[in-house]
């Protein structure tokens, strides 16, 4: 599998130290190992996860501003793509972030298992973290995958970043809703700076990239209250 992994990081342009390498396929078999009994993943094929899940995040890799500290992945799942870049970029700190226990719990292994010191697992929903804990404009870069449209996941996102702050949207398709998600990038100050269309390795399914950048403070009132922002999204 070290092969195949490698093979995939040459071909999307990316050189890994071994020893990364080699966290990260531990981490792949934490995760194999844990999807026989606690559904993580729908991927199951081997390949097939460190192609749509491990090399997928790693397309994220080259777009991560200098000087980034704090990174926040807002709806992680299993760890996509937070885990897999904390994995890759040890003077970071990432704050990986889903509502579903079984996921969080999982990552908190993985955490302690590769003795990741540049990890905090929280298991909550964004819209009720922020109310916490003084955990607003402290992010200087968001991530989030497939956890919902633009509409939704900037008013999750956007208030945990800092002003002028990146935030890395991954896509699988995205044309209608950049239309019907106008509103909601400009009541939350925020533009698309760059769109980049790439492919993964082996089986070529186009991925998009959108760099967002957060371009003034955000209103105290968004995030909504939990739940609101994707039943009634801006
Ligand atoms: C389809 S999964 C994607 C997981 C991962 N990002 C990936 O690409 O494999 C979406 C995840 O977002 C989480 N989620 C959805 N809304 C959330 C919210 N408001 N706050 C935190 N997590 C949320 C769900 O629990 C779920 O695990």
């Amino acid at each position: 599998m070290k092969e195949f992994f490698n093979e995939g990081l040459k071909k999307i342009g990316l050189e890994l130290d071994e020893a990364t390498v080699d966290m990260l396929l531990e981490y792949g078999n934490l995760l194999l190992d844990t999807n026989k009994h606690t559904n993580l993943t729908a991927i199951r094929d081997e390949k097939t996860m460190y192609e749509k899940h491990f090399l997928d995040s790693l397309l994220l890799q080259n777009k991560i501003p200098c000087g980034v500290k704090k990174a926040m992945d807002i709806g992680t799942g299993a760890g996509f793509p937070g885990m897999v870049l904390a994995i890759a970029n040890p003077h970071i700190n990432f704050t990986l972030m889903d509502s579903v226990s079984k996921k969080t719990k999982f990552l908190e292994m993985v955490a302690e298992k590769l003795n990741l010191s540049n990890v905090e697992v929280v298991n909550m929903r964004a819209e009720d973290y922020i109310k916490l804990e003084d955990k607003r404009e402290t992010y200087d870069l968001g991530l989030c995958r497939g956890v919902s449209k633009f509409n939704v996941i900037l008013e999750y996102m956007v208030p945990f970043l800092k002003v002028g702050a990146t935030f890395l949207a991954q896509k699988m398709d995205y044309q209608e809703e950049l239309e019907y998600s106008k509103n909601a990038f400009e009541i939350l100050n925020s533009k698309i700076v760059k769109v980049d269309e790439l492919k993964l390795p082996f089986c070529e399914d186009a991925r998009y990239i959108f760099e967002i950048k957060k371009m003034a403070e955000t209103d105290k009132k968004y995030p909504r209250r939990a739940g609101i922002p994707l039943k009634r999204p801006l």
